[in-house]
């Protein structure tokens, strides 16, 4: 880094899109979604840099995400980029540790949904100003400098140093061949646009045609509501796809461990090829239980993990057979380095979560990070795509043929444009004023 760019201020915006107006996102829990972020910018003493950060929820208690945003911004304040990244894995600890915040967590809820908005604003900064999209900025780190980013603690009985650093070695001399694969062919994901609960079945079946005339080779429907319903619906999409495409059953945890095997019984007469997060996402040993029962059905799950110790029992109980990164429901891309690596070692492929708002634009600088550096293959790897709210960011994805080209400019494609920020903002946004005049 040639400059010194100190950050002189943290500004927080709470916005929310009315994504719950036509059910878009809905799901057997999650009835009725508004997809929100509470987003972060860091201004800099270069009037021409700044990072940029959001977590991402469904509505209310978006509010609650914008003040821990606050609280951890003393910790960011004042300091300058540089002596962040001189130790990218210093710096996570720090923001992971301050003795009165981590008390909030540790490492959950809230406060660290917060910790994944600023700590990925600092690497949206720290990309910008090297002038590289984030995943190129990662990919050129040597080994040794990847591993530094890493917050090892609590893990080493999963994957101690060492070992990351022998896996990250043994891709080195490759990974430009990934790298033109990629800009090539791009990374292949998958839609979960067409199966929303809440959307008719017509609106189900023209959304499948039109996925399966876009090169989309896998598709995600909702199940867990009533179960004659989830079969009625999973009959409609195959008659629509067919059995050349993959297709994935979405529970979001609605069911009970017994029930979930008891379902996927009937289910199974679909083919699915992932179940996902069938039951609580803090019930590692009734993950592993399902898992058993229902091979080789796959079990998926991680868009509420909470950081990367649930991950490593998941992962070492074998309750989960695909690994969901979210960008940031953990710490941001320390520790979704530290879950990449876990997964490599045990050979769990990496699914990320998606959709949302920002979550596409986000997770496909991982899922690429992943392929050029840690597990070097694509091998049952898919990353998950939603077509809605991209129009807002400054770096929309860009998909083509059902995979995600590399994003090109520098940063971590995050930046939502000035107006959508206004309009959206909540309460005082037009798009809000306007609603709760009507209501
Ligand atoms: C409320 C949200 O749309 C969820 O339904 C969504 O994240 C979903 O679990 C997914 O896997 O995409
Ligand atoms: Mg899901």
């Amino acid at each position: 880094m040639k400059q010194t760019i100190t950050i002189t201020e943290v500004l927080t915006k709470d916005v929310r899109f009315p994504t719950s107006d036509e059910l878009d996102g809905s799901d057997a829990m999650n009835t009725d979604p508004d997809y929100s972020a509470a987003y972060v910018i860091l201004k800099t003493d270069h009037p021409e840099f700044e990072g940029h950060g959001l977590t991402f929820t469904i509505g209310r208690g978006n509010e609650l995400c914008v003040a821990a945003i606050e609280s951890l911004s003393h910790l960011i304040i004042g300091k300058t980029l540089e002596s962040f990244t001189e130790n990218m894995g210093d710096f996570w600890k720090m923001i992971t540790g301050d003795s009165q915040l981590r008390w909030l967590g540790p490492e959950k809820g809230v406060i660290h949904l917060a910790t994944g908005a600023v700590v990925n604003a600092v690497w949206d900064l720290y990309a910008k100003v090297e002038g590289k999209p984030l995943w190129k900025l990662i990919a050129d780190m040597s080994p040794e400098e990847f591993v530094r980013c890493v917050d090892f603690t609590y893990i080493t009985d999963a994957i101690t140093p060492e070992e990351a650093l022998k896996i990250l070695k043994s891709n080195e001399a490759t990974k430009q061949e990934r790298i033109d694969i990629l800009l090539k062919d791009g990374y292949p994901a998958y839609t979960t646009s067409a199966g929303w609960l809440g959307y008719s079945d017509d609106k189900m079946r023209r959304l499948c045609q039109e996925a399966k005339a876009e090169g989309f080779k896998h598709m995600k429907i909702k199940v867990g509501s009533d179960l004659q319903d989830d079969m009625r619906r999973a009959q409609i999409i195959r008659e629509e796809i067919g059995n050349d495409l993959q297709l994935m059953m979405d529970a979001n945890q609605k069911w009970d461990v017994d029930e979930a095997i008891e379902n996927m019984a009937s289910l199974k007469k679909f083919n699915p090829y992932w179940i996902e997060e069938p039951t609580s996402p803090d019930d590692i040993l009734g993950h592993a239980k399902i898992a058993r029962a229902v091979a080789p059905i796959k079990v998926a799950t991680g868009e509420h993990c909470q950081n990367r110790v649930m991950f490593k029992q998941l992962i070492m109980a074998d309750a989960l057979q695909i690994c969901q990164i979210d960008s940031c429901r953990v710490g941001g891309v320390n520790e979704i380095l530290a879950i990449l690596l876990m997964a490599a070692k045990y050979k769990v492929p990496v699914c990320p979560h998606a959709g949302g708002v920002g979550l596409c634009e986000y997770v496909q600088h991982l899922s690429m990070i992943d392929y050029i550096c840690v597990s070097a293959t694509m091998e049952d790897r898919i990353i998950e795509y939603v077509d809605h709210l991209h129009e807002h960011f400054f770096d929309p994805v860009v998909i083509k043929n059902g995979a995600y080209m590399p994003p090109q400019q520098p940063g971590y494609s995050i930046t939502m444009k000035p107006e959508s920020l206004e309009t959206y903002s909540f309460p005082n946004g037009e798009v809000w004023t306007k609603k709760l005049q009507k209501a």
